[in-house]
């Protein structure tokens, strides 16, 4: 894998591309992602961002360009939460720390703690996946993750599946473990106003190849932004031509364009 030279720790990408066999889903990404943030990649369905998550999580070998993770400790969580069926919900929880030799009884309260910051009672980590809800199972699946203390988060539709008041739930615990512990963030999803919710940068991509068309930077806090902000930034978002496009949308009404700088938020 080539390098880029840069000291402070960040995930940098240069001139990323992939194929499958003959077809190029991606082309030229560049991504400076710093410690401490959030950054969001949307676009369209099949527009390479899972390939590019991959890439950067090294489930993918890099074919084109260069990526340099200068974070210590990286976790990742899919839409799937992917439990172990034959393991209990603490356990799952504990397999990083497991994975790296921490004895069973500091890894077992270790997981608990993350667990009861998730609201996963002692009842909730002795039953095994299947006997847990959807939304329990994404829990689990989070508190997994976190309990590893990441420096680097990699999430790829991680609340996609969820129904509005979970994913409401799992984006404040998601901030508020950020608040405590301060990580950066790289999240695919196809929802742009979740992006918009959770992210300082959202990086809008266009399909075929898959690249960076567009990106908007908001630097409130996001644990700060209240619903109507949210809303008016993703119309904001949903008025610009390049994101139109991006998503296959007609071009926006010409009457009263929504400024996107009114709500807070400016063009990278
Ligand atoms: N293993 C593979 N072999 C061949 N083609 C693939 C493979 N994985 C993905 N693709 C194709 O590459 C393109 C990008 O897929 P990818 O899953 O990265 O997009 P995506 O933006 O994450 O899509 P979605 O939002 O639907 O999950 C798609 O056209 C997909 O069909």
């Amino acid at each position: 894998m080539a390098h880029i030279g840069v000291t402070a720790p960040a995930l940098e990408l240069a001139g990323v591309g992939h194929a499958y066999r003959a077809r190029t889903v991606l082309s030229g990404i560049d991504l400076h992602l710093p410690a401490g943030r959030i950054h969001a990649l949307v676009g369209p369905s099949g527009c390479g961002k899972t390939t590019l998550l991959h890439l950067v999580a090294g489930l993918l070998p890099l074919q084109d360009g260069a990526i340099r993770n200068g974070f210590a400790r990286s976790a990742c969580m899919f839409q799937q939460p992917r439990l172990l069926p034959w393991k209990s919900a603490l356990d799952n929880i504990a397999l990083g720390l497991k994975a790296r030799g921490v004895p069973r009884a500091a890894r077992h309260a270790q997981a608990r703690d993350q667990a009861r910051r998730f609201g996963l009672d002692d009842t909730a980590l002795a039953q095994y996946p299947q006997q847990l809800s959807g939304g329990m199972q994404s829990r689990v699946a989070l508190a997994r993750a976190l309990v590893l203390a990441p420096d680097l988060l990699l999430l790829d539709e991680a609340f996609s599946a969820l129904d509005v008041g979970l994913k409401a739930e799992l984006y404040r615990q998601l901030l508020a473990e950020q608040a405590r512990r301060p990580m950066a963030v790289l999240m695919i999803t196809h929802d742009l106003m979740e992006a918009v919710r959770l992210a300082h940068a959202v990086w809008v991509m266009a399909p075929e190849p898959g690249r960076i068309a567009t990106g908007f930077r908001f630097d409130d806090a996001p644990a700060q932004r209240t619903d109507a902000q949210v809303y008016a930034r993703t119309a904001g978002l949903l008025d610009d031509a390049t994101v139109r496009a991006c998503f296959g949308l007609d071009a926006p009404a010409p009457a009263a364009p929504l400024a996107l700088a009114a709500v807070g938020g400016l063009r990278c």
